[in-house]
């Protein structure tokens, strides 16, 4: 069954990729549950993405936490899951078990995965609909690769393409989280500029509510190089939380961010 609430609450979450070794993502995790459950009275929605080693026990730490706000929860992702459910598939995880580890998100289609294991766009689409299938939130990732930034239709359509695909087998009111991730602006000093990013994310809001019928159903969060000081020059109509990477390392900044965002999006 689809995981239909709660709609477009804020949210931030992290990817830890493979930076993190089992014992510092659990010492990670016990600096951020509190942080999650002061991100809920907020209003703001949070998520850890560990490696899948560790997503079991984060899982069982981050389900414990007290979040005040029934619409704003913390959760644990995973960094992939296969689309089959059970089977002879060796080295896959499968969406199913995540879901009986309390496993509530798991990321889609990160550049990197696109890159450097050659995942498609109908692999994608496959694993999304599995995700829902098992009530997990797909965080789908999509981005644009090449830098143009006076060229912002054709970022949208190139991302636009990218999302209906990866939609086409979920029901309209499955609710997603876009991470919109220029994969030029990955791994970089910077993120992105914030007109480029508002200018996308806008173009992408109107596909999403206009075309595809998901203007309570989809959320859109920035990732690449974002940290402390982005949020509050961004577009809140637009964008509704950030995808971390190396700047929330340090879980202080992933705590400044939570507050930048309620700051702008409940101003
Ligand atoms: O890919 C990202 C999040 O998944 C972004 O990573 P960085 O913020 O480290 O560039």
């Amino acid at each position: 069954m689809a995981e239909t609430t709660p709609p477009r609450t804020p949210i931030i979450g992290i990817s830890l990729k493979m930076y993190f070794s089992p014992s510092r993502t659990a010492s990670y995790i016990s600096s951020f549950a509190p942080i999650a459950s002061a991100a809920s009275a907020l209003g703001v929605s949070t998520f850890v993405i560990p490696d899948f080693l560790s997503a079991a026990s984060c899982a069982h730490t981050l389900n414990s936490v007290s979040t005040p706000n029934p619409s704003a929860p913390t959760g644990v992702g995973a960094q992939d899951c296969f689309w089959e459910e059970e089977g002879a598939f060796t080295g896959e995880i499968s969406p199913r078990h995540l879901a009986e580890l309390g496993i509530r998100f798991v990321e889609l289609g990160h550049a990197e995965r696109r890159r450097i294991f050659s995942e498609s766009d109908a692999d994608v689409a496959r694993k999304t609909a599995a995700a829902v299938k098992n009530s997990i939130i797909p965080v789908i990732c999509v981005g644009e690769v090449d830098r143009d930034e006076d060229n912002i239709p054709s970022a949208v359509a190139f991302v636009a393409d990218q999302i209906r695909a990866a939609v086409a087998d979920i029901p309209t009111d499955a609710q997603i989280i876009l991470a919109y991730e220029p994969v030029w602006a990955i791994g970089q000093p910077v993120p992105a500029p914030t007109s480029y990013i508002n200018a996308v994310c806008s173009g992408l809001r109107s596909v999403l509510d206009a075309e595809l019928g998901r203007k309570e159903s989809a959320r859109i969060i920035y990732g690449g190089s974002a940290g402390p000081g982005l949020f509050a020059e961004l577009d809140p109509e637009a964008v509704d939380g950030l995808f971390i990477g190396r700047f929330g390392h340090d879980v202080k900044n992933f705590e400044i961010m939570v507050k930048e965002i309620a700051a702008k999006k409940y101003a």
